[in-house]
């Protein structure tokens, strides 16, 4: 078997210990010789790589590790990107989310005011990595997670349509190993699904067990009782307040069309109302994360660089690192799994825009992906995309061009803000909060 060489951009990001857990955990499907990480920012990444380090000497001395924060060392000899950037950490999340806050809208990492941010933020970023991934390895495959994933994915569709990329998400992992808990299954991979929409916009149609038995009626029962609540996943990493409210709040999400089975991110867009109001100006999710993700992360790098030893550690392989590493795995071994990517429409949702990007069922393999044919999507899903999947052409487009207008346009037509004069009111402090990051809007 063929051993893999991996770099993750985005070494210093609080998910890279459970990526490179889960790579050590599954060399067996998965062989790999060497760990590099990369990250534009030194300080940040190096507690990371220095615990990683000491762990992957513990578990798997025989796989060549090395951080950096120069592209050609990063780049150069590799099958796999593994890409999980922010671009602006998490002082701009903060301030994306505080923003429209103050003009009665919601704040929000990939949704609203607040994800068309970021996804100006992050389009430049990511494609600098697609570029150096072209010049120093340009066989090998990007598989990207950094957000707004929808956004990154027009952006690439557009302006490197030939790049060897993959656009992932996994709010469905997670919500499919609740939906597999449900039914009293163990995991998810007993479940065959289908899934429509867009990134952290879409909805099951059909979920069926290994024996094709019709697993729905059992779902909507719970999902009409009590959302994603009371449903537990294997990776349960959502402890914290605001979470659970998203899975609680589902139930209510879901009763809009008791046929499907929604994302949860559907709340920002169905109940931005409630959204608001059960929200704190001054403490929103960027500051959860700082409080309890990034400081328990780094609190454990420091421990276990301090010891000298990863012996014991809180580490643990998450849903977030599983779905990589069946990815790449899918890509190196030609299994043909079928996963929910973020792919050109092209015809597989019949009845909606061909050069959409959409979330949909793919068979992967070594030569890329194979859409799973949806055909029509009924009114109400397709009216929400319609108007959602503009908004993400809108943004990409404002980046291309440098254009104030249609960035306005774009935050305007987002379901989540209720005029055109707020909208203008956001863009024009968001404009002042990115001057070191966004295109110069004229
Ligand atoms: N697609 C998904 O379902 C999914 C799930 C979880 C997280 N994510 C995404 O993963 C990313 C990381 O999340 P996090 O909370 O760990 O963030 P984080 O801030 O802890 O880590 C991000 C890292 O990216 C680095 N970085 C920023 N710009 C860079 C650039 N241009 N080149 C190289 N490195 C750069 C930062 O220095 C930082 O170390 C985010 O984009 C997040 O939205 C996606
Ligand atoms: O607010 P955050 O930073 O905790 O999470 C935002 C991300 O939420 C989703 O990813 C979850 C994933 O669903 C879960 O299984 C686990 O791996 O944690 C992830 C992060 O909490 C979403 O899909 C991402 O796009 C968001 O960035
Ligand atoms: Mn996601």
């Amino acid at each position: 078997m063929k051993k893999y060489s991996i770099v993750i951009a985005g070494g210093g990001s609080t998910f890279t210990p459970g990526v490179a857990l889960m790579l050590l955990d599954n060399k067996d499907r998965f062989p790999i010789r060497q760990l590099k990480f990369y990250d534009n920012d030194e300080k940040r990444q190096e507690p990371i790589a220095k615990a990683c380090e000491i762990l992957i000497k513990e578990k798997a001395p025989d796989v060549a590790f090395s951080y950096t924060t120069n592209p050609e060392e990063a780049f150069t000899d590799i099958d796999f990107c593994m890409a999980h950037i922010r671009v602006g950490k998490y002082a701009m999340r903060e301030l994306d989310e505080k923003i429209p806050l103050k003009y009665g809208v919601l704040g929000q990492e990939t949704c609203g005011p607040g994800g068309i941010a970021y996804g100006m933020r992050s389009i430049g970023g990511i494609l600098e990595l697609l570029d150096y991934m072209e010049q120093y390895s340009p066989d090998a495959w990007m598989l990207n997670y950094s957000n707004p994933a929808a956004i990154v994915a027009e952006a690439t569709r557009r302006l490197r349509p030939d790049s060897k990329i993959l656009n992932i998400c996994d709010m469905p992992i997670d919500l499919e190993e609740k939906m597999a808990n449900m039914c009293g299954l163990k995991s998810r991979k007993e479940m065959s699904v289908r899934y429509f929409g867009l990134n952290h916009f879409g909805w099951w149609s059909h979920i069926y067990d290994k024996d094709g038995n019709d697993l729905m009626p059992t779902i909507k029962k719970h999902m009409e009782q009590h959302g994603f609540a009371l449903a537990t996943s294997e990776f349960n990493q959502h402890v914290e307040p605001s979470w659970n409210d998203t899975f609680v709040k589902a139930r209510d999400v879901y009763k809009v069309d008791p046929e499907h089975i929604p994302n949860s991110y559907l709340k920002y867009y169905l109940f931005p109302d409630y959204v608001v109001e059960h929200s704190n100006p001054e403490y929103t999710r960027a500051n959860e994360v700082m409080d309890y993700r990034e400081k328990n992360v780094f609190e454990e790098c420091h421990r276990i660089i301090d010891k000298g030893t990863a012996e014991g550690t809180t580490f643990e392989a998450d849903a977030h690192a599983s779905y990589i590493v069946d990815l790449a795995t899918a890509i190196a071994e030609n299994t043909k799994e079928r996963m929910l990517l973020i792919v050109p429409n092209e015809g597989s949702i019949a009845n909606f825009d061909p050069e959409a990007m959409v979330e949909i069922p793919c068979i992967v393999g070594k030569n890329g992906f194979e859409k799973i044919t949806i055909g029509n999507i009924p009114r109400f899903q397709k009216g929400l995309m319609e108007q959602q999947v503009a908004v993400e052409k809108l943004v990409v487009e404002a980046w291309i061009e440098g254009s104030y207008q249609k960035l306005w346009q774009a935050i305007t037509l987002s379901k989540t803000v209720p005029s055109a004069s707020v909208a203008k009111q956001i863009l024009d402090d968001l404009i002042e909060a990115n001057k070191d990051y966004w295109p110069e809007l004229k």
